[in-house]
């Protein structure tokens, strides 16, 4: 930054003036992350379309609720479950590369496709990038050993005011075949700390609603170094039955603590229920097809000249085989426009209306379909997955009998 701004450690020094210059040059920018130009060390080699993995790489927490009869506990579990992906969400980057970085923007028809094995079984990851201008990523996780299903998409509105703030569009929608349960969840927005210094972490902001059929809603609010709480990835959540959010004597489980380290449950009498270890969780590995077997269209596969460059820290021939990925885009779209087609999507298709998470966010105070969606509702087509070329073709006898 200009002037006397302190810079921290974190930008080595051969960096510092790329890092201020590209400091300048998103203080002006257009509110589309995509469009950001940004030095060579703060790029990533993963595409956005991975990031839909992140919400099951303990498949064991995602299933748990399908085997608990009681509906406010199994409830309980969705929030437990989900406070867990967050640390995978929002911190794993950090933790790994040093630094939040700045994802690879898919290309529209992405594709990211894995299975995690364990002993829940298998659960299968289906992601695609649905648009490209607006980027919306789709993705479907499916375990039919215990009849859990996990569907979504995301979009992100960025905006600059010291640092960059982002809204998320979109949601994810949870089913749980056994007791024929949905539960709606809404998207945190979010915003980088210590982009100045050079080391961008994600800090949460307001709050996530999820809402089951069941009758039960919890509210996790978020705050972080700045608040009272004064600790970075706190969280504090209450869950109540619908319409009762404001009624204290209503609360059936609250959770208190961070989701990079560890966080309680308690029940209405304030008897701890689940401690949870954010550090200490076992993660499933997610098993991904090598590269020569993927389809082109598959994230590893398609960026991997891209990818390679950003490894070597060769800016130029970063920049060329970006542009041969952005040229092949741009000759697809005009031949459709010719052909007066649209890109046909592998595994997911656009809905008018999405009837259960329109009831659902009833409970969601200034909620609704509408806020929710950017270029479109989308929803995993079994009927798509089921009909997969190679080397997709496993889906279909995944699928044989339907989702219930
Ligand atoms: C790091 C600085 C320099 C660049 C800013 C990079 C921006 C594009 C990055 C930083 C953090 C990223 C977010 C981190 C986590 C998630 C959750 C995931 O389920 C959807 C994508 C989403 C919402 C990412 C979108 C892109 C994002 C906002």
């Amino acid at each position: 930054m200009a002037g006397g701004e302190q810079e921290g450690v974190a930008v080595p020094s051969q960096n510092k003036g790329s890092w201020s210059s590209f400091l300048k040059s998103i203080a002006s920018f257009n509110g589309d992350l995509s469009s950001m130009t940004a030095p060579a060390f703060i790029l990533s080699t993963t595409s956005l379309t991975e990031f839909s993995a992140y919400w099951s790489e303990m498949p064991g927490l995602l299933v748990a609720p399908a085997n608990e009869p009681d509906p406010q506990k199994r409830a309980m579990l969705v929030l437990k479950w989900f406070l867990s992906t967050l640390k995978q969400q929002y911190a794993s980057r950090n933790e790994k590369l040093g630094s939040e970085k700045k994802p690879l923007n898919p290309f529209l028809g992405e594709l990211f496709l894995g299975k995690w094995e364990d002993a829940e079984g298998e659960t299968q990851l289906v992601s695609e990038q649905v648009s490209h201008h607006p980027p919306v990523t789709a993705y479907s996780i499916w375990n039919n050993k215990r009849g859990v299903r996990l569907q979504g998409y995301n979009a992100q509105k960025a905006t600059f005011s010291r640092t960059i703030h982002v809204k998320q569009v979109g949601h994810a929608l949870l089913h749980l075949d056994k007791y024929n349960e949905d539960y709606l969840i809404t998207l945190p927005p979010l915003h980088i700390e210590s982009l100045i210094t050079g080391s961008p972490y994600v800090e949460l902001n307001k709050s996530t609603y999820i809402v089951g059929s069941n009758g039960y809603t919890s509210r996790i609010d978020y705050s972080g170094k700045g608040w009272v709480s004064g600790t970075k990835n706190a969280l504090s959540a209450i869950m109540y039955p619908h319409g009762q959010e404001k009624d204290k004597s209503a609360v059936i489980y609250t959770a208190e603590g961070t989701w990079t380290d560890t966080f309680t449950i308690k029940d209405a009498k304030k008897n701890t229920v689940v401690t949870y270890n954010a550090k200490r969780e076992p993660k499933t590995p997610l098993t991904v097809a090598p590269i020569e077997q993927q389809d082109p269209l598959e994230t590893r596969r398609a960026w991997k000249r891209v990818a390679d460059a950003i490894m070597k820290g060769d800016m130029s021939a970063t920049g060329s085989e970006k542009t041969v990925i952005e040229e092949r885009q741009r000759a697809l779209r005009k031949q459709e426009a010719a052909e007066k087609k649209e890109w046909e999507r592998r595994f997911f298709s656009k809905v008018d209306r999405l009837p259960v998470c329109e009831k659902l966010f009833k409970d969601v105070p200034g909620g609704s379909m509408e806020a929710d969606q950017t270029g479109g509702i989308w929803v995993f087509d079994q009927e798509k997955a089921r009909n997969a070329k190679p080397p997709f073709s496993a889906l279909s006898e995944q699928l044989k009998n339907g989702w219930k």
